[in-house]
């Protein structure tokens, strides 16, 4: 099952009816969160008993969880102190860990030399730092004091690990990361994955996020976003059943390769062929097809009917791209742009492939750029200057933006790939392995998404279900092809090679789930 993340928003409102029924969700989360911390400190030093807990405690609920939470590590034995940062706190919660043993520090305005010297003496010696300062009602922004007495913990010699509770305090993905802010070295966060700690650039203040189950029973329908996970691969990779037939598998058309670059067209044909659809046919360039043919026996040429169709990798001719959009015509499968057929988006006149634009309306396509070709589709779009770097500095934000200027879904590749959706929706697929990052890698990845829509185009049709697959599940589609591409990136380092693993880790996934398990490392 993917994770979904949901805006603080859509969780606070989730919360408001279940507790004014009476459940006790606070409970929920400080239980949850003393198992993680009992776990953090043994796997720190062996046991619980006589390690030094911190609790950092804000005014509100984010500091009941972690004073309850911090109360039953007191009645494991660990020595909790707190550190009342604003003069106030969660009272009830208070009054628990100090009935359990807590002491507490009053840090109030921080103008109290001894007491801020306390404080950070318990911090720095803590093994373990709770941050409940702020959670989902946090504004951005600390208060000096506090903010000060940070800066001072994170200078200092401390050795200890930092869970934020919820949501690191002031989380701010933006922010360059000044010495006054929390970095976490994990948050467990309640209820549902909050949409902030998705931001690829949130990772560095956060650590893995783990996320709780409170019972609120958020919908998949209100979240803003998904996080896919190698097991959702496994899971729903879509096998052949004893029904099945070739063009009940998915036919996938390929428009790759040029004079100048054949080896895209044999690189992306390879990997649709690897990913196990009922037929692949090329429609690009002759000379190009005869190289395919070569090393892919089972590839026809030329048109017929398809379920999706990639075009672009390897910089195809004009004519080649032409023919393969007038194969679609009149249909509304799925069409994956690659590299130089990006460039047909986002003219407002003349685009370079006459008729495109027609080509590509009422059907889903999607966009595979790399942070340099979105920076230029970008600046195409807005008008002015979008630098590659900017586009990589914000991943999310640039391909959320060019998916609702276009209309099409954005795959942006990257270390952390995301996709977007034009609403917004975002799938945030598990990363890959640096060594993904080399010349063809991306022609593979296109041939492996084509083949996976194409599959699940083909169901589509032969479920009777009309009209163009929805965004989300387009984007969902890519995501576990980019899964996928992952996966065989752990089996090899060049792009020949990739070609030849996908088909091992697709091979692992017909025959067995449970033999995929051996190969999807991650
Ligand atoms: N509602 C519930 O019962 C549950 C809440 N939970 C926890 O409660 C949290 C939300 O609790 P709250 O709504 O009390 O919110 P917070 O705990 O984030 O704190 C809100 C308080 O902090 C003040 N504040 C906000 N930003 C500030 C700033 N920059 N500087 C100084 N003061 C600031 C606000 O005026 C308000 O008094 C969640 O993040 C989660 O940790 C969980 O226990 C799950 C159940």
């Amino acid at each position: 099952m993917p994770t979904y993340a949901y805006p603080s928003r859509t969780v606070r409102d989730a919360e408001v009816p279940l507790l004014e029924a009476g459940a006790p969700l606070m409970a929920r989360a400080a239980a949850a969160l003393a198992r993680f911390s009992a776990e953090v400190l043994r796997a720190r030093r062996g046991l619980v008993t006589g390690s030094r807990v911190c609790v950092l405690a804000g005014p509100g609920n984010n500091a009941g969880d972690a004073l309850y939470a911090a109360a039953a590590l007191a009645r494991l034995g660990a020595r909790v102190g707190v550190i009342v940062l604003f003069g106030t706190t969660h009272g009830n919660g208070l009054a628990a860990a100090v009935r359990a043993g807590a002491d507490v520090i009053d840090l109030d305005s921080g103008q109290d030399t001894a007491q801020r010297t306390a404080a950070l003496t318990e911090l720095t010696r803590a093994g373990l730092v709770l941050d409940g300062i702020l959670g989902t009602g946090g504004r951005r922004g600390l208060p000096p004091h506090v903010a000060r007495l940070i800066r001072d913990w994170r200078e200092s010699e401390f050795g200890g690990t930092v869970v934020a509770v919820d949501m690191p305090s002031d989380l701010d993905p933006a922010s360059a990361g000044p010495e006054s802010r929390i970095h976490a070295d994990a948050t467990l966060t309640f209820g549902g994955l909050k949409a902030e700690l998705i931001d690829p650039r949130s990772a560095r203040f956060t650590g893995p996020v783990h996320v709780v189950d409170i019972g609120l029973g958020l919908s998949a329908e209100a979240a803003v976003a998904e996080l896919l996970a190698p097991e959702d691969l496994a899971t729903e990779f879509p096998r052949p059943g004893p029904e099945s037939h070739k063009y009940s598998r998915g036919v996938i058309g390929v428009v790759a390769g040029s004079r100048e670059y054949p080896g895209a067209g044999v690189l992306t044909t390879g990997a649709a062929v690897g990913t196990a659809p009922g037929m692949v046919r090329f429609l690009g360039a002759h000379d190009v097809g005869e190289r395919v043919l070569d090393r892919h026996a089972e590839v026809v040429l030329g048109p017929g009917r398809l379920d999706a169709l990639v075009v672009g990798s390897g910089d195809p001719e004009t004519g080649a791209i032409e023919t393969g959009l007038a194969t679609i015509a009149g249909t509304a499968v799925p069409v994956v742009l690659d590299a130089g057929a990006i460039e047909m988006v986002g003219h407002a006149e003349a685009a370079p492939v006459p008729g495109a634009a027609g080509r590509l309306h009422g059907r889903p396509v999607v966009l595979t750029p790399h942070a340099g070709e979105l920076s230029r589709l970008l600046s195409r779009l807005l008008g002015e200057i979008i630098t590659a770097g900017r586009v990589a500095a914000d991943p999310l934000l640039w391909a959320r933006r060019a998916a609702a200027d276009t209309g099409h879904i954005v795959l942006l590749k990257g270390s952390q790939t995301v996709i977007a959706c034009p609403d917004g929706f975002a799938v945030l697929p598990a990363p890959g392995p640096a060594s993904l990052a080399t010349a063809g890698s991306g022609d593979v990845l296109t041939g492996i998404i084509g083949t996976l829509l194409a599959a699940a185009q083909a169901k589509r049709r032969t479920g009777g279900e009309d009209g163009p697959m929805p965004d989300r599940v387009v984007a969902h589609t890519a995501g576990l092809g980019v899964l996928l591409h992952n996966a065989a990136g752990y089996l090899s380092i060049n792009a020949e090679q990739l070609v030849t693993a996908v088909g091992q880790v697709t091979s692992a996934l017909v025959h067995s789930g449970r033999a995929a398990d051996g190969i999807l490392v991650q």
